[in-house]
């Protein structure tokens, strides 16, 4: 085992398989590590993903895609359906991904670009020297090794420690978590052309219950509540009652739990020597908890600016501003906008869902211009309007700050 790096990646999920792949591809010497034997086993994830952006870093591959999805099925608590379909994204949507091997084609691109990669080799903790990060202490087949590095990048996901470890404080409030259960099903007999989205408070509190198709007759049947309204009944609590009540006859193959960070954006990413990416930074949408693209944003970024900081010999956080810069400014934006848009419809009532989803009931979003839409939201609910104007404030500045920087 070589003990000296100039990158050194904690956690080969997307973010730091993409992370590891740029930085190896600028060439640095770079070592990708995971604590697990398998990369992208056990799966805590729904495995939908926008096709746009999953291409521009990686060429898509039947091998791990399990279902082409043309649109989304959204139910309210009454059962209205509102269904929006691939014209509105200009014939493109999402996939469904099989992460066991997805996860596993990343670290192989990364290994192609010439970064090491060690599974069953945990972080135990940073070393740190006058202030700065100097590489991290692993654990391989039950033996210690210190790790040399001029840049550590912690991809840890949801239960990040690296973050702690510099002082950073990625702490999330039960608010902040969205809990999760899941089932690989079959027979469900759902569309495999559609993901499904079932709303309610009864259902899924603060979240949404959701079927996303996985070839055949198999489906990803979950649900994520907000660890705040999850008090006597939890998560797999609402999901058992959901899948007897709406798919009694459907077989469960599989379960997984997991959290998403719903936060919004953290204050700091940074530290000296070190970066955050991914779940670890908490990158996460806070609408729909999709996290997969935007690690894989923050890993690219972060993997071009170790090889900026490493090339000009400072690595310092006057350095790494850079990469807090561009994730902020992009998908940071993203995020912030979800915030504001989830803390809206997370105190809907049901009678309110209800009313939004029959103004929107059968209504062709394609050939809907945004005060259309306006009008319609305004007619459910003339507070949504009040109450999303910070978000119409953000896109009109961000709007008037491209045009100008352009
Ligand atoms: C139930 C559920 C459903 C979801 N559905 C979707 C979805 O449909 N679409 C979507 O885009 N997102 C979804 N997400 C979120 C998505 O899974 C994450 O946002 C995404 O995996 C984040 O990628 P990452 O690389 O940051 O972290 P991860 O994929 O979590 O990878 C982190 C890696 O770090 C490793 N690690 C942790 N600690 C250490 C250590 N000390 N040493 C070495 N290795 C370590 C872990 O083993 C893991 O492999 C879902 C999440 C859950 C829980």
């Amino acid at each position: 085992m070589k003990s000296e790096y100039d990158v050194v990646i904690v956690g080969a999920g997307p973010a730091g398989s993409i992370a590891a792949k740029t930085a190896a591809q600028k060439g640095l010497s770079v070592l990708l590590i995971e604590k697990r034997q398998e990369i992208g086993d056990p799966v805590r994830c729904a495995e939908g993903v926008s096709k746009i952006w999953l291409r521009k870093h990686i060429e898509p591959d039947h091998r791990w895609i399990c279902a082409d999805v043309k649109g989304s099925r959204i139910f309210a608590p009454d059962g209205t359906m509102v269904e929006m379909s691939e014209e509105i994204a200009g014939g493109e949507v999402g996939y469904v991904l099989e992460r066991k091997l997805f996860d596993r084609a990343l670290a192989y691109e990364s290994a192609k670009a010439g970064a090491e990669v060690m599974v069953k080799t945990r972080a135990t903790d940073l070393i740190m020297e006058n202030g700065f990060v100097k590489g991290i202490k692993v654990m391989h087949l039950g033996e210690l090794h210190d790790i040399r590095a001029k840049i550590v990048i912690g991809a840890d996901g949801v239960e990040s420690k690296i973050g702690r470890w510099a002082g950073i404080d990625t702490s999330l409030k039960p608010k902040d978590i969205e809990t999760c259960a899941q089932y690989l099903m079959s027979g469900t007999g759902m569309d495999q052309d559609y993901c499904y989205f079932y709303l309610g408070n009864d259902i899924a509190p603060a979240g949404y219950v959701w079927l996303f198709p996985k070839g055949g007759d198999l489906a990803n049947v979950g649900i994520g509540i907000l660890g705040s309204e999850s008090g006597e009944k939890h998560a797999i609590d609402y999901l058992n009652e959901f899948v007897q009540k709406n798919y009694p006859d459907a077989k469960i193959l599989e379960m997984d739990v997991g959290g998403v960070p719903v936060s919004g954006t953290i204050e700091k990413t940074i530290a000296n020597g070190l970066m955050l990416i991914g779940d670890a930074a908490r990158q996460s949408d806070p609408i729909t908890g999709g996290g997969i693209i935007n690690a894989m944003e923050a890993g690219k970024m972060a993997g071009e600016v170790a090889y900026n900081a490493i090339s000009k010999g400072d690595v310092s956080t006057n350095a790494l501003q850079e990469y807090e810069k561009r994730w902020r400014e992009s998908i940071g934006y993203e995020i912030d906008n979800s915030l504001i848009v989830k803390d809206t419809f997370t105190a809907f009532t049901d009678k309110e869902i209800n009313s939004l989803a029959h103004s929107l009931e059968g209504v062709n979003f394609s050939s809907m211009s945004l005060l259309d839409l306006l009008y319609a939201l305004f007619k459910a609910n003339k507070k949504l309007l009040w109450d999303l104007r910070v978000l119409f404030k953000n896109v009109v500045k961000y709007e008037l700050d491209f045009e100008r920087d352009k």
